[in-house]
């Protein structure tokens, strides 16, 4: 076994070498040719081409590749060893296999799915299925051109017919820095299926915690630009995701790919650039507080509470009759008179309006139909037998013009939002029949609101859906692909609004209802997304294998999902195994003094980046202060935070979606902060997914109950010796 590994490393190490050479000697070709500037149109062509070269051999030339699969071609009785990179580049005669293989080309699927065995294996190229044997699958690492490993993963006629996870938990292994990243080598089949998922249809990802869900949306994006290069540019591409931080989080992966221009944003930050309102905006953190700072049991969650309703397509169709009826009363109901005598009657009007100017959004017929009246009254006025009476009607027709155009309603998203509320000035355009549908509580508070100038978060699907009512969608407004990370935090409505920005259907909609903890405004079953879609508009793909945490502390969570959420969806680990979960009672000592504790313990391991969650936000403030006081350098991570800085932090648990940390420390693990609800369970469930290597539960009274059933073998209580 130790001889086959020596020949492989060598073998690897010529291989690396000669690659090296070969890239350095295109590489010295291409940059001794002076750059072309001038106009020549063939010459341009050329000089592009170059530039792409220069590129991609920079790219490559630290870290040529990361796998090499062997495949013989079913009929050509001759197997290949393919190397795999994040670039693909292609030898200079273009006779032979290319230097590097590009990991989103057809081929390097097989790098992915394949999953062992002795049998044939295929993948689709665009001339369609090929099959044939795959001889050998290995992982190669290389940093700045040194070979540091090489691992095989699949050996034909070894003893060993499947592949193994080996590599795979050697990467996984390794301690996390502020920043999610690439992964590239080693992605796996069920994650390879929906990265290479065809562009025009609505994926659907429940994916369980650390499955890979945000990682594998981004690498989707990837593909596609390579894949559909003609039809799509990342500069119409959209990720949506729940915050700033969480942005700044992931934004290394795309560079590391290769790709850049992607749009990133908030759905708030979207909707507001587009809607350009002179309103306040409430602060959010009334709504997390509202929500996560109370105290006891949180009020039932209805389909009738704020949130939910405002998501609601009830509430989207409601919104769309609004403007139904407002387009039939639109016209003024009158005749329009420029001056006594000369008459323009409303059904000339209707005309223009109702048939001529239908095509165009409102908006835009309630324009042309007044640049009409315009033109028509620059040609009634020729008529006039005299300069003088011309004059004088001119001045007339000028003051009744602009008193016709006040009488159209106002096609402003807020104007009429505020009408539908009754919270608009005037007499209102909305029939009471359909206003009756709002349930009272939303008339009433958000009419409240509205009063005020204040719009809330849960508002502005509404105000973006008002908007593109009356208003066009411009070319430049349209996306090619929309990622939506979080998605169990989204609305239908959201949804369904996004979808007519986008071409062919084409998202990729990630989230785990087990991490729903918004639920007062997200959706409570992925029923509620794809039945917006038809059958053939979109797929479904679960995701139940966790990479991210140790086996320990996955089947810990499994416990809260099971016992606590009572859900029926719980993770498969990778098999990593690590420390048990570790619970400890803050027993005598002070909790802000076992907290800190427990965080220098864990600093000691070497961890680089160690958190304490909290259940609010308030204590995660304070117990900030107080580790701060006492010397320990902690980042506190709240709402307003734009970047994660990565090393050690305080932050409250339900900030912490989407994150993870080497260590994670959950203060007050108890039930006078985490109740027997299945929400209590969720938050706690987020919280403890958040660790890859360790995790601490640290609890000043009883534990919930859900807590350590089933989950005793995986458990150790108090703390370590010293
Ligand atoms: N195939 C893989 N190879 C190596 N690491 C992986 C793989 N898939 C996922 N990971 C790692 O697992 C961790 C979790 O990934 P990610 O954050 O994308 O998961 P998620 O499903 O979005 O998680 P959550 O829902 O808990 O936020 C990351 O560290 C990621 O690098």
């Amino acid at each position: 076994m130790e001889e086959t590994f020596q020949s492989a490393y060598q073998e690897e190490e010529q291989r690396l070498k000669n690659t090296m050479k070969e890239v350095d000697r295109q590489l010295a070709k291409f940059t001794s040719i002076p750059v072309y500037t001038g106009h020549d149109f063939t010459e341009q062509v050329l000089e592009a081409g170059r530039e792409e070269r220069r590129q991609r051999l920079s790219k490559i030339v630290n870290e040529p590749y990361f796998g090499r699969l062997d495949f013989e071609e079913q009929g050509t009785n001759q197997m290949k060893p393919l190397y795999i990179g994040k670039v693909g580049v292609d030898r200079e005669d273009y006779t032979d296999q290319p230097l590097v293989i590009d990991w989103r080309a057809p081929i390097a699927s097989l790098f992915y799915s394949f999953t062992g065995g002795e049998g044939p294996a295929e993948y689709e190229s665009p001339e369609g299925v090929v099959e044939g044997l795959v001889y050998l699958k290995r992982n190669i690492v290389i940093r700045q051109q040194i070979l540091e490993r090489v691992a095989d993963t699949y050996n034909r006629g070894s003893d060993q017919p499947a592949v193994s996870d080996e590599f795979l938990v050697y990467r996984l292994g390794e301690n996390k820095d502020n920043k999610l990243r690439d992964i590239v080598s080693t992605i796996q089949a069920e994650q390879d299926r929906i990265i290479r998922a065809a562009r025009n249809t609505a994926l659907i990802i429940q994916g369980v915690a650390g499955s890979g869900k945000t990682t594998v949306a981004l690498h989707r994006l990837a593909f596609l630009l390579y894949q559909y290069k003609e039809q799509v540019s990342a500069d119409k591409m959209i990720i949506f995701a729940p915050n700033n931080m969480f942005l700044d989080y992931i934004s290394n992966v795309l560079p590391e790919l290769g790709v850049g221009d992607i749009q990133q944003s908030t759905f708030s930050d979207w909707a507001l650039q587009m809607l350009n309102l002179d309103v306040r905006l409430a602060d959010t953190a009334e709504t997390l507080e509202y929500w996560f700072e109370r105290e006891g049991e949180l009020p039932e969650i209805t389909d009738e509470v704020p949130g939910r309703f405002k998501g609601s397509m009830r509430f989207m169709d409601i919104l769309r009759s609004c403007i139904e009826q407002m387009e039939m009363t639109s016209v003024p109901d009158m005749d329009f008179s420029p001056w006594d005598g000369k008459v323009l009657p409303r059904a000339e009007i209707m005309k223009w309006f109702d048939e001529e100017y239908k095509p165009y959004p409102l908006a835009k017929r309630k324009e042309r139909v007044m640049a009409r009246i315009h033109r028509w009254i620059e040609m009634e006025l020729k008529k006039a037998p005299s300069a003088a009476v011309q004059k004088e009607r001119k001045k007339k027709a000028s003051a009744r013009e602009k008193a016709y155009a006040n009488k159209w309603p106002k096609y402003e998203p807020l104007t009429l939002y505020k009408h539908i509320f009754k919270a608009a000035k005037g007499g209102s355009v909305i029939p009471d029949e359909i206003r009756k549908q709002i349930p009272q509580s939303v008339m009433k508070s958000t009419a409240a609101d509205l009063k005020q100038n204040v719009v809330r978060e849960e508002d502005l699907p509404a105000l973006v859906y008002l908007h593109v009512l009356v208003n066009e969608i411009s070319g430049e407004q349209r996306f090619d692909h929309v990622v939506i990370d979080e998605a169990q935090d989204f609305s239908p409505f959201q949804i369904a609004l996004l979808d007519l920005f986008v071409k062919g259907h084409s998202f990729t909609i990630l989230g785990d209802l087990s991490q729903g903890i918004h639920a007062y405004r997200g959706v409570h079953r992925w029923e509620e997304m794809s039945q917006l879609f038809a059958e053939e508009h979109n797929d479904y793909f679960a995701l139940t294998r966790s990479y991210r945490s140790t086996m320990e502390i996955i089947e810990f969570a499994n416990t809260i999902l099971e016992k606590g959420v009572q859900s029926g969806i719980t993770a498969v680990p990778v098999f990593r195994s690590g420390d048990g979960v570790r619970l400890i009672d803050y027993g005598e000592d002070s909790r802000k003094n076992a907290l800190q504790r427990a965080m220098q313990h864990l600093i000691d391991k070497d961890y680089r980046t160690v958190s304490i969650v909290t259940r609010t936000l308030h204590e995660a403030k304070a117990l900030y202060e107080e580790l701060k006081t006492a010397g320990v350098e902690v980042n506190l991570i709240d709402d307003g935070k734009k970047q994660y800085e990565g090393g050690y932090s305080v932050l409250p648990v339900y900030l912490s979606k989407g994150l993870e940390f080497d260590a994670v420390i959950v203060a007050d693990a108890d039930q006078d902060h985490y109740g027997n609800s299945s929400w209590d369970a969720k938050l706690l469930y987020v919280g403890c997914t958040r660790a890859l290597h360790e995790l601490w539960l640290m609890n000043g009274s009883e534990r919930p109950v859900y807590m350590e059933q089933e989950a005793k073998e995986v458990v150790i209580h108090g703390w370590p010796s010293e």
